[in-house]
């Protein structure tokens, strides 16, 4: 096996799939700045959820918009629904696996909160569950998701901002979902702070 190849491979693939990416979710990326900005400047906040990878993912953006990404600006409300194992495995014990996300939506989301869902496949239960609550509680919600967007999609309302990563590959889907946490990042930044380029 030459590993080297192998390597290479796996850039090129990245770095063609993030090129795809831009052209298909620039738009939605933009209007998922808008709604979460929208929402944090009427004092709503964020609730991010996902599995696996994606966990690491609600954590990773939850943390950027808390403490800091690359400027200098107050505190921002996110909260990752992954993170506190004493109510993931009692809601996992007692009722089910698919409700360790929803009953935190149900929880914490206020109506004009923004949920982020994040499912590579868009089939993961416990993700669509959450979508579900967030809805009951009049909040809008973000989805990345991959492969068409599974069973995501459907469930998604008029008004939510669905991007879905042109991949069938959860490896790269992944990358480019950091990409897109990181745009999130960015943009909300600029339009809080008033940045011009
Ligand atoms: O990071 C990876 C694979 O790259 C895995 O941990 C992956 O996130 C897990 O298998 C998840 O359970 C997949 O769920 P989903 O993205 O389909 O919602
Ligand atoms: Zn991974």
């Amino acid at each position: 096996m030459d590993l080297i190849s192998r390597i290479s491979r796996q850039f090129d693939d990245s770095v063609r799939v993030k090129q795809q990416s831009r052209e298909a979710l620039a738009a939605p990326i933009a209007g998922a700045i808008d709604t979460m900005t929208q929402a944090l400047l009427a004092n709503g906040k964020i609730l991010a959820c996902g599995n696996g990878g994606s966990a690491a993912d609600s954590q990773h953006f939850a943390a950027e918009l808390v403490n800091r990404f690359e400027m200098e600006r107050p505190p921002l409300a996110a909260i990752a629904l992954t993170t506190d194992s004493s109510t993931l495995t009692s809601i996992a014990n007692d009722y089910d696996y698919v409700q360790v996300f929803s009953k935190q939506v149900q929880a914490l989301g206020q109506p004009g909160d923004v949920l982020l869902a994040i499912s590579t496949s868009g089939n993961s239960p416990n993700v669509i569950e959450a979508i579900q609550a967030a809805h009951e509680r009049d909040m809008r919600v973000v989805a990345l998701t991959g492969k068409g967007g599974g069973k995501m999609t459907e469930t998604l309302a008029p008004d939510d901002i669905h991007i879905c990563v042109p991949s069938d590959r959860t490896a790269r889907i992944q990358e480019v979902h950091l990409v897109v946490l990181h745009c999130l990042c960015d943009g909300i930044d600029c339009l809080l702070l008033g940045v011009e380029e």
